[in-house]
């Protein structure tokens, strides 16, 4: 047992990283007296990279790698985290972070992206740790709890967010394979006992190429493989291109590459290279000695032919801008500057861009910047149909409305790596026609697919002891708030049909008496939950890991706006706590306007929710009665932030995120100050109430006087920690109070 209470604080990239420079000098002054240490670890991109390669780095540019010492972390009993979102790095965010690291002066190796040397392929399987979700599947040692907390779902019935209506004639839908996807080649067991288990594939000669070496399998596991093939996904884009384009529809391809970070870039560059089939056709030779990497998207493209002298060079834009006339309308990321939804993989990331879609109307942004119907293109059918029934549901019965509609909590199975998170090391794509088989240290082959070059093969495992953990959290939430629960599981699909075993096995061991707990599809499940949604009534959902992302996103952003208010807590299985700020993620667009317009939107309600939850955990854990008293304060201080719309604005020149702050602060030492079960706190806190108050216009105006003209905070993924303090902090009246 730790001996002093520490509330681990993560330092990430991006608007929350921002926001961390206003917010957190406010919960240290906040926290001091009570014996609560807030500790900074870094875990953002420049902070993995720096830590991955030390003896590249000077003596003092090397830093801890926290991220490890985290993962160790979660493990113990008395460990409270709080994590806020980071980037899941694309090879481009990756290159960029890169660069930007080496001309500040630290010598890390570039991104060998054809490894030929021993050393460089040693250092892309490093680099390849970095890249995509590396940190949330470390972190995630238990099972995931995100909900709406009642005061944020109350102001949203009363202070709806808009709310684009549907056309019941909307030409949006949902286009998924129909076969020869991962969905429809999945193969499933659980292993009665503990084995190792390796990966191989055999080719048409019978040689054998270990994909996989021996890995342990513990009893009671389940693994699936399954197959997405090259020939059924490339046939299918090339129809769903046809077909926006018959149809009128934008084109908008949606995915998951940053967390499936293995497969989905190769299915974006299938996407890629069939829309620009012609210039990928004629310009093959070109392409490949420029090293053209379409699974980076159109922005690679364009960045290795602008390397071209001008003539090759304005030849092939020609023929790229071309492309774009004769073919379908593409989605667009940013119109103004003719971003396409396929320049960069992690512009368009499902799990925020499916609902951003649905709740505007159905659809997403063409090259004039006007909206306009929408194909959403999600190759892999496993979960698209939860979209598809969605968006029947709303041109059935119009937009939900948010004034009136329930809630859907959701109790995620995510702990040690469970379903597809774990997937990373165990998807391969196949070089040579052949059978990929998975066979365990006696000999016996567990499954096997026949495969065609190209195509990609994937693994997932899912420990029981999380699946156990899943069901009780499942009971209690359905316990503890008196709402339906449903597990989202198809008895038609091979590993859904392993966990429903489980689910009976384990359901029995709890009291489930006076529950509603049920099983349905995942389709079902949706409608189900809409129709109750629709009527008021709140239905929770119990889902794996893909749905539990996807469904986090969804619901909340109908429901209140936004996922960033939601509460997100990760009960670590060893009794620690991960108190995750929201369910979204980083938000660039809102570091863009930053530096345009020293405006910060970035809405820290998922950091207060998170922050009196770990403060209610530590309360408990270390026996500190102030810092349950310090949560308390901090929720009411959260609610009247609330009630008095103290949240931030979306525009320049009125109150935002650091404004935010400040109000935070003067309702939580309000509450701290009203508040009778510690004298010493009440004592401590009155005054610096009264001082905030009487600053409250002197220190609003210094901080809206900022805004409005574009600023610098020397550095994008690795911003530089004075400057960016500055511009975080620009109230002085309000920086003398906090820093007493
Ligand atoms: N837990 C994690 O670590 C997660 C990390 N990510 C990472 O985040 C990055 C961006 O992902 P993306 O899919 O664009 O999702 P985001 O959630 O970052 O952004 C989608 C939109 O949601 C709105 N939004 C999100 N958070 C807030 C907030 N706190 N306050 C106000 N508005 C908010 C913004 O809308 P608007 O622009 O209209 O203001 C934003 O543009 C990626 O690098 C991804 O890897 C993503 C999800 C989770
Ligand atoms: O880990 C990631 O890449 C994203 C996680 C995410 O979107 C979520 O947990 O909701
Ligand atoms: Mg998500």
């Amino acid at each position: 047992m730790a001996t002093s209470p520490t509330i681990f604080y993560t330092k990430t990239d991006e608007a929350p990283a921002l926001a961390t420079h206003s917010f957190l000098p406010i919960v240290k002054a906040f926290t001091k007296s009570s014996g609560i240490n807030i500790e900074t670890k870094d875990i953002s991109l420049a902070g993995r990279i720096l830590a991955t390669f030390p003896e590249f780095l000077n003596e003092d540019q090397k830093i801890e790698d926290a991220l490890s010492t985290l993962g160790e972390l979660v493990k113990l009993p008395e460990t409270n985290i709080i994590k806020l979102p980071n980037i899941s790095a694309s090879i481009p965010q990756l290159t960029a972070a890169i660069k930007e690291l080496q001309e500040k002066g630290f010598n890390v190796p570039n991104y060998p992206e054809e490894p030929q040397s021993d050393s460089e392929k040693d250092i892309k399987s490093r680099y390849d740790k970095i890249k995509g979700s590396a940190v949330n599947p470390v972190l995630r040692e238990g099972n995931s709890d995100r909900r709406a907390p009642k005061a944020v779902k109350n102001f949203a019935k009363k202070n709806p967010h808009s709310m684009g209506a549907w056309n019941p004639d909307s030409k949006s839908h949902v286009a998924t394979m129909q076969a020869g996807d991962f969905a429809h080649t999945e193969k499933s067991v659980t292993l009665p006992e503990a084995t190792t288990i390796k990966i191989v594939h055999v080719n048409n000669n019978g040689n054998e190429t270990v994909l996989k070496p021996s890995f342990p399998i513990l009893e009671g596991e389940i693994i699936d493989g399954a197959v997405m093939s090259k020939t059924a996904l490339v046939n299918f884009l090339q129809e769903q291109v046809k077909e926006a384009k018959a149809s009128g529809t934008l084109f908008s391809l949606h995915m998951k590459a940053t967390m499936m970070k293995v497969s989905d870039p190769i299915i974006f560059g299938h996407a890629v290279k069939v829309f620009f089939a012609d210039v990928f056709n004629q310009y093959a030779q070109i392409f490949d000695e420029i090293g053209v990497e379409e699974n980076n998207g159109l922005g690679n493209v364009l960045a290795k032919v602008n390397e071209l002298p001008a003539n090759k060079r304005n030849e092939i834009l020609n023929a790229i801008e071309t492309a774009i006339e004769n073919g379908p309308d593409l989605a667009m990321v940013n119109s103004d500057k003719g971003i396409t939804n396929l320049h960069v993989p992690s512009d368009v990331i499902i799990d925020a861009s499916m609902p951003a879609m649905i709740r505007n109307s159905g659809q997403m942004w063409n090259a004039q910047g006007k909206t306009q119907d929408t194909k959403a293109v999600i190759p892999d059918s496993s979960y698209a149909g939860i979209y598809t029934a969605t968006i029947d549901f709303c041109k059935k019965n119009g937009a939900f409305d948010p004034t009136t509609m329930g809630t859907v909590p959701n109790v995620g199975l995510m702990a040690q790596k469970a379903e597809e998170y774990g997937s990373h090391d165990k998807t391969f794509e196949i070089g040579e026609n052949g059978t990929v088989k998975v066979i365990d240290n006696a000999g016996n082959v567990l499954m096997q697919h026949s495969v065609q070059a190209g195509d990609i093969w994937r693994m997932c495992q899912t420990k029981d002891a999380p699946v156990q953990d899943w069901v009780k959290l499942a009971v209690t939430r359905a316990r503890a708030s008196q709402t339906p629960a449903i597990f989202w599981l198809n008895e038609n699909r091979a590993h859904d049909a392993e966990l429903i075993k489980k689910v009976n096995a384990y359901l029995p061991q709890h009291d489930t008496n006076g529950l509603d707990i049920k099983i349905l599809s995942p389709i079902q499940a949706t409608n189900f939950t809409l129709e109750r949604i629709k009527k008021g009534q709140d239905t929770i959902s119990v889902t794996g890991n893909v749905l539990r992302d996807y469904l986090t996103d969804l619901f909340p952003i109908l429901e209140v706006g936004t996922s960033a208010k939601m509460l997100s807590i990760v009960p670590l299985m060893n009794g620690g706590g991960l108190f995750e700020t929201g369910a979204g993620g980083s938000a660039p667009k809102h570091v863009q306007q930053l530096l345009e317009e020293n405006h910060l939107r970035w809405d820290s309600l998922g950091e207060f929710l998170a922050l009196a939850v770990s403060l209610e955990h530590l309360g408990e854990t270390f026996n500190n009665s102030q810092a349950k008293v310090l949560a308390e304060t901090l929720d009411k201080a959260t609610e009247k932030l609330l009630e008095n719309k103290k949240g931030p604005s979306r525009k320049t020149g009125e109150l935002d995120n650091r404004g935010s702050h400040f109000y935070l602060a003067m309702y939580w030492a309000e509450a701290l100050a009203n508040q009778e079960q510690d004298t010493a706190l009440k004592t401590e806190f009155a005054p610096i109430f009264k001082k905030l108050s009487e600053s409250e216009s002197t220190i609003v105006t210094e901080l809206n006087a900022v805004q409005g003209q574009p600023t610098s905070i020397g550095g994008y993924y690795e911003p530089d920690d004075a400057l960016t303090a500055k511009v975080m902090r620009p109230s002085h009246t309000f920086n003398n109070i906090i820093n007493a």
